[in-house]
């Protein structure tokens, strides 16, 4: 199957018009809520309009991480004596062979075909519906067939929205006609631009910005609206992410504003001509030109066209779903709609997808725990773990210092530097960063963590157990970590709050 193209007709498996579930969306918040009811003994459709896995599985977590995972080995083995040799040397690691780096990914992404993914739910009896759905009233959904053909599913229990986003463009003069990439474009690309603009340097923007300079571009200029990178992370982090990215010679302008876009289809050079790209007066340049523009500042839900206005909710553009604690649709009588994942607007984040969509299902099946009660929605919006992949990495969960306070909890931050531990020293030369814990002073439990740091994405897990788990300090001390890991930087952490 080529990209863009819409799969075939219905999954093999069929579907019943009167299931008890209907899904619209088979991303990984659609497929996981399918196939936990499935599991709990219920008949349950999915509808998909483009492939089972959603944005992640193909334009999003994967290949982006497949395309980041190169340059990182080559960075880290340069930094380790002995090995820095054969990984090359100067401020660019060793060169990332680019064109295996793009078939590694079209493997991971199983060549942008859902084959791959389909067993899984046909192991649980979901039955897969290919075709745009819309709300059509209560309990009612209208599948659109890409031949035009439509049918109405009418379940009997739930309705669930998981239709997930798409990239925002914003409304800069001369943008679209330019033909920005956006995260599909970009984690799809099958040549290395020798100049990339990023507008926006949020998670996609500096994961990418990265890749590509590892990939080989020569350069790569990130251009943020706001005053820092990774905006929603304690302000060290981003700061931290901006040094090593002008250490290896990517270009950060902060606190700018893209005003105009125009791609110069005249000049000779590039396939395309090169994108010139018009800053506001604040500061210089006042232009940057390059031969791809990514533009990543947010998401837009995927909510046009979907029948909002039929169940009685608003369409304003741009909108969210807003839910409840059980992922209930507010403002919908009866309880029968549900919207998990990125549409409802909660964490833009496949595993809080997933996990919500683990609690829909239980809401829906009616679960209830070993001790009768029923499964109860622990979906706390303040507690959610989230690693950028950048180098350093930016690994953390729960609240900022920032957060905490403005929520009026009287808190305490302690950092150390993530090089403070052997563990840093043994893996590498160039141990960066600095990690933080907020700490509740009255109960003395964690709010909040950040790691910042090579290789901290498995550290935060253990910070997400202490918030969730409301482990007090006095407990923390006597989880002890091994030497020599970089998890003693929570030893030191501890021994800085004054244990
Ligand atoms: C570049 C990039 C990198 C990312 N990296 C990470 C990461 O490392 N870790 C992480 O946790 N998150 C990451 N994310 C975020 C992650 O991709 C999303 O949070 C996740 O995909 C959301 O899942 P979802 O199921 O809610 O929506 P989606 O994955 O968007 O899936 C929605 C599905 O619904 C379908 N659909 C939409 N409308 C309709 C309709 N009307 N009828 C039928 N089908 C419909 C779509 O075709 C799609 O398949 C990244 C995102 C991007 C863009
Ligand atoms: N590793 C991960 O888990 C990962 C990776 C990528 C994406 N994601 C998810 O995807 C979501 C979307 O990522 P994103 O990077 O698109 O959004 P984002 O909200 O993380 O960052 C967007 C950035 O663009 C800036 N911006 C907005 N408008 C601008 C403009 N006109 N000019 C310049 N800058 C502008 C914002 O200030 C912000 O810093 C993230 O919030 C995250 O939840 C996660």
């Amino acid at each position: 199957m080529s990209r863009g193209d819409v799969p075939g007709p219905e999954d093999p498996a069929g579907a019943t018009s009167q299931p008890d579930v209907v899904v619209i969306g088979g991303g990984p918040a659609g497929e996981v809520v399918a196939g936990r009811c499935a599991e709990a003994g219920l008949s349950v459709v999915v509808v998909e309009r483009e492939r089972v896995g959603g944005e992640c599985s193909y334009w999003g977590c994967i290949p982006s991480k497949t395309l980041i995972r190169p340059g990182e080995v080559l960075a880290a083995a340069q930094v380790a004596p002995g090995a820095a040799g054969a990984a090359g040397a100067g401020g660019v690691p060793g060169r990332v062979d680019a064109a295996a780096a793009f078939a590694r990914r079209d493997e991971m992404v199983g060549g942008y075909s859902d084959e791959g993914q389909l067993p899984w739910l046909r192991d649980r009896g979901v039955a897969v519906v290919r075709g745009i759905g819309r709300l059509a009233g209560e309990r009612t959904v209208v599948v659109r067939a890409a031949d035009g053909a439509e049918r109405t599913l009418r379940p009997n229990r739930a309705v669930v929205l998981a239709t997930g986003t798409r990239a925002t463009m914003p409304p800069i003069p001369g943008l679209a006609e330019a033909e920005p990439w956006d995260n599909r474009t970009a984690t799809g690309a099958r040549a290395v631009p020798r100049r990339l603009a990023v507008l926006g340097g949020g998670a996609v923007g500096s994961e990418l910005a990265q890749a590509f300079r590892r990939l080989g571009s020569e350069e790569v200029t990130v251009i943020e609206g706001g005053p820092r990178l990774l905006a929603h992370e304690e302000p060290f982090a981003g700061d931290e992410v901006r040094a090593a990215f002008e250490a290896e010679g990517i270009v950060v302008h902060t606190g700018r504003r893209v005003v105009t876009v125009r791609r110069d289809r005249s000049t000779q050079g590039s396939a395309r001509g090169p994108v010139v790209v018009g800053l506001d007066e604040a500061g210089d340049p006042r232009q940057i030109v390059a031969d791809e523009l990514l533009v990543a500042v947010g998401r837009t839900p995927a909510t046009a066209d979907l029948g909002l206005e039929a169940v009685g909710l608003s369409t304003a553009p741009h909108g969210f779903v807003e839910v409840d604690e059980q992922l209930r649709v507010r403002g919908v009588e009866g309880g029968w709609l549900y919207a998990t994942g990125d549409v409802n607007g909660r964490a833009l984040l496949t595993h809080m997808g997933k996990y919500q969509a683990r609690v829909a299902a239980d809401v829906i099946s009616g679960r209830v725990d070993p001790a009768g009660r029923p499964a109860a929605d622990r979906c706390d919006s303040a507690v959610i773990p989230r690693v950028t992949f950048t180098d350093p990495q930016v690994s953390a969960v729960g609240l900022t210092e920032q957060a905490a306070r403005a929520a009026g909890l009287d808190v305490r931050a302690v950092a150390v530097p993530t090089g403070s531990v052997a563990g840093s020293s043994v893996r590498g030369t160039d141990a960066v960063g600095t990690c933080q814990l907020v700490v509740d002073v009255a109960r003395r439990v964690l709010v909040g963590a950040t790691f910042v740091g090579h290789d901290t994405q498995e550290l935060v897990h253990g910070a997400t157990i202490a918030i969730v788990g409301a482990v007090t300090l006095e407990d923390l001390w006597h989880a002890v970590p091994s030497f020599p890991t970089v998890s003693e930087v929570w030893l030191r952490l501890l021994e800085a709050y004054g244990l």
